[in-house]
């Protein structure tokens, strides 16, 4: 269950016009929450009562030292974490990956992406708590994956894959367009392998700033630069039993490649500022939607980490590709996003009709979010055309026309924007996302909500 009315929040954040917004957005979609206008506040709730997840601010009073994230880390490890903040420094931003937090958005931050990254905090919290039972007859694989939806062939085909990826160690690479559920699948190999009942951990490519990369996986020794207070493991350390999972891994500049073809021929890396190697066994997945191929041919990335991570390859189909699973995907969402108490129970059969004729050009995270939307826009019990994005119902982008309304024309600088942007960056998500000022969440959806491909830019 994604979403339930009893699942409690607490919010820190000394901005109180922030504070009382988030809370009441995620009020609206069904979280009891309560709010904290700084450090000690959240930490005396943290004592008095019990949260299922903790959205918190960086720089606000009683936070001067992170004393939010040490002690909710030391004390209560089982909440996941996620920070917030307007100002980003390095030293704040690697102390928290290294605390282990479950995200980190950048303000302003968009209602939608607000809300999928508490929901991703939670599901993959609560699978991290589920303890897997061992050899029973219930232990079927597609009961271990995660709620990856699909019975179309090319699905099955995937599925097939997974169960063999999972029986194995090999490295695998899943390809695919954005939003094809490559990161799900990805957890379902973990899931379903020897190594399920050691971390999944996900490190995000384009996430990393390059000065940080070594640092960040590889863990660095108390004095090693300026923030570096203590000895800090690393993600590879964390993960070591486990699996890594590098998304985005078509965006890793060329000298980190290099290093991380080193660890996985080694299994080995020497953490910064330390003399002595550390020795790990992770199980390397990686996922995206650049042709790899293509930038191995172009010099841009390494031909033999490319054969060292693509022993197994996992194609994913595009969500048009998927005949009726369009219907069964919007059924699951609906059923895992609504409250209980929700009225709404299906879509009109005009709206499965659409569903079906649409292109989808942001696949299921665009169809995701499209029945989120139609739920919170739905009056009756059941989504009908109206509640629907724009594209979606007219089956096109938006266009603007000569008697274009204020909303249309607001729209279409938008786009024009975002193409400029995408040309200067030649669709690198990371460099727009910086240039822009937004979180790379943020990003996607406006990609998505202008059917914008990066790959088209590169
Ligand atoms: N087959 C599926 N069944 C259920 N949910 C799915 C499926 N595929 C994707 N999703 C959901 O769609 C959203 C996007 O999926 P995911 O993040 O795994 O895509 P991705 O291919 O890794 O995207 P990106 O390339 O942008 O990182 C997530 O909310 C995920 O849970």
């Amino acid at each position: 269950m994604i979403v339930d009315r009893a699942v409690r929040i607490l919010v820190a954040d000394d901005e109180p016009l922030f504070l009382r917004t988030t809370v009441s957005l995620l009020e609206k979609a069904g979280f009891e929450c309560r709010g904290a206008p700084h450090g000690h506040a959240a930490l005396e709730m943290l004592q008095r009562e019990k949260f299922d997840l903790i959205l918190s601010d960086l720089d606000m009073p009683g936070n001067s030292q992170l004393e939010v994230l040490h002690r909710s880390r030391e004390t209560w490890p089982d909440i996941p974490l996620v920070v917030i903040t307007g100002a980003p420094s390095l030293p704040s931003a690697i102390e928290s990956l290294r605390l282990g937090i479950a995200d980190y958005l950048l303000k302003p931050v968009k209602y939608d992406d607000l809300l999928q990254v508490v929901r991703k905090a939670l599901t993959n919290s609560a699978a991290n708590q589920t303890p897997v039972p061992k050899n029973t007859p219930a232990d079927s694989a597609r009961s271990k994956s995660i709620g990856l939806i699909g019975e179309c062939p090319p699905m099955l085909a995937v599925r097939e894959m997974i169960e063999r990826s999972a029986a194995s160690d090999a490295n695998v690479l899943i390809t695919g367009p954005s939003g094809t559920g490559k990161e799900l699948v990805a957890e379902s190999i973990h899931r379903q392998s020897r190594r399920s009942g050691r971390p999944f951990q996900v490190v995000d490519c384009t996430a990393i700033p390059e000065s940080l990369f070594e640092s960040v996986l590889f863990g660095h020794a108390r004095g090693a630069f300026t923030g570096a207070v203590r000895d800090q493991p690393g993600l590879l350390l964390n993960a070591d039993g486990g699996t890594v999972f590098l998304d985005e891994i078509g965006e890793l500049p060329a000298v980190q490649q290099a290093k991380l073809l080193r660890v996985i021929q080694t299994q080995s890396f020497t953490p910064v500022g330390m003399a002595q190697q550390r020795q790990v066994d992770v199980r390397f997945l990686c996922a995206t939607n650049v042709d790899l191929d293509a930038e191995v041919d172009a010099g841009r990335f390494r031909g033999d980490l490319f054969y060292r991570l693509a022993v197994i390859h996992i194609e994913m189909p595009s969500l048009k590709a998927r005949g009726d699973d369009v219907v069964r995907l919007a059924e699951h969402f609906l059923v895992t996003l609504r409250p209980e108490c929700s009225p709404v129970r299906g879509f009109s059969p005009e709206v499965i009709a659409l569903f079906r004729e649409y292109n989808w050009p942001g696949n299921v995270r665009e169809l995701r979010n499209a029945v989120e939307r139609g739920h919170a826009l739905c009056k009756g019990t059941a989504i009908v055309p109206e509640d629907l994005p724009p594209a979606i119902r007219e089956r096109t982008p938006p266009s603007a026309t000569s008697n274009e309304s204020r909303a249309e024309a607001l729209l279409e600088a938008e786009k024009h924007y975002l193409i400029g942007l995408l040309k200067e960056q030649k669709g690198n998500i990371a460099g727009c996302s910086r240039a822009a000022k937004v979180s790379r969440q943020c990003l996607h959806g406006l990609l998505v909500k202008h059917q914008l491909d990066p790959a088209e830019f590169r």
